[in-house]
């Protein structure tokens, strides 16, 4: 027969202790390539930067098993998805593999995590971000894009030279209806996951027809109602180097984003337009510099910590041995046994 338990005691034993928010990092890979090393290079970043969320990868069937292995290897969550096709349609990517992209709407699934900040393989955590995680609920915060770079030659704001990085140096005209909404790069973003938002993403895609930058259009045009821009260190988009310098301080950026033609760093040849300059070169290396790091593999990672974790223990004995022998406290440490 359970006890009766009545009173306060009831009460603290079934008042359930608040379930602290659960928040990870998380990313997306696709294919046998060479993404792969980004997810590596992004795993070894954010734990150089002592984030304290781990990284999940939501990554599709045809990742294959010996990257899977390195992956878990330097601490990923690994979850396998499903791809997301957009649905029927002769729509020109700007990139013919974006089509791929749609894939990381699954993310929305991953309801274990209350809050979550999406990166792209091709980013680079350079300074710690966990704060990001503090903003107010209920909104999907991203960086804004530029549309100067020939990938937006599709579109009216390129053909007239209009950009929201400086919407003052071509005013939009009225003919063309409604200045466009501000527009975010989906490389990088802060979004809640919620299985009501997931279905209601799929359920809408099937009635959208695809634009030229997929997932990134599709994602602009859900959330727009709750997107609130987050300054460009969160999410350096390389071009705005050269398109727009008056709104980027190098050397503040947090977060750097590889996305310009010819700038990802395990495939960087310096021959594309731009990829030549100082800036460029220094970010690539910065980027190889984490990659190639030894002692931000999680195997040695965890052993350095270990070292730290004891020198930190004898020192704060002998700091209590010292603080007793001033006390006058006479005190005996058993010799270690010469056996
Ligand atoms: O073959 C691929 C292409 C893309 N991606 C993933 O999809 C993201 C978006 O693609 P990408 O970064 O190349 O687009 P960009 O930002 O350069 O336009 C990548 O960062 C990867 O996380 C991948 O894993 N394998
Ligand atoms: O699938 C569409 C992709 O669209 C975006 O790519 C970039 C890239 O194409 C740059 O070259 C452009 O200059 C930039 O504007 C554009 O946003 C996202 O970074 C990527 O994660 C993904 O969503
Ligand atoms: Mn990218």
């Amino acid at each position: 027969m359970a006890p009766n338990i009545t009173g306060t005691k009831a009460a603290t034993l079934t008042a359930k202790a608040p379930i602290p928010p659960k928040n990870a990092y998380v990313t997306f890979l696709a294919g046998n390539g060479d993404y792969v090393k980004g997810v590596v290079g992004l795993a070894k970043g954010l734990r150089k930067v002592k984030s304290r969320y781990p990284l999940v990868v939501a990554l599709l069937p045809d990742v294959p098993e010996d990257h899977r292995k390195i992956l878990v290897e330097q601490g990923c969550i690994l979850k396998e998805i499903e791809p997301v096709y957009p649905p029927e349609n002769q729509t020109q990517f700007a990139m013919a593999y974006y089509v791929i992209n749609y894939s990381k709407l699954r993310i929305w699934e991953f309801v274990e995590y209350s809050k979550m900040i999406y990166l792209d393989g091709d980013i680079q955590v350079f300074e710690n971000i966990d704060h990001l995680f503090d903003m107010e609920d209920g909104y999907f915060y991203a960086v804004m894009d530029c549309f100067c770079e020939k990938t937006w030659s599709h579109t009216p704001q390129y053909k007239i030279g209009y950009c929201q990085q400086c919407p003052n140096k071509v005013q939009w005209p009225s003919q063309l209806g409604p200045k466009p909404p501000l527009y975010f790069n989906a490389g990088m973003f802060v979004y809640e996951p919620s299985l009501s938002v997931y279905q209601d993403l799929l359920t809408t895609l099937r009635v959208t027809p695809p634009t030229p930058f997929a997932e990134q259009d599709y994602l602009n045009m859900y959330f727009r109602d709750i997107y609130r821009p987050i300054p460009p260190i969160y999410n350096l988009v390389m071009a705005m180097l050269w398109r727009h310098p008056e709104n980027i301080e190098l050397e503040k950026a947090k977060v750097v984003h590889y996305c310009a033609a010819g700038s990802k760093p395990w495939r960087y040849t310096g021959k594309e337009e731009n990829m030549e300059r100082e800036d460029i070169k220094m970010l690539v290396a910065k980027w190889w510099d984490i990659y190639n790091d030894e002692s931000l593999d999680l195997r040695n990672a965890v052993s350095i910590s270990e070292e730290e974790a004891d020198e930190e223990k004898q020192a704060s004995l002998e700091q209590i041995l010292a603080g007793l022998s001033e006390a006058g406290v006479v005190h005996h440490i058993n010799a270690p046994s010469a056996a």
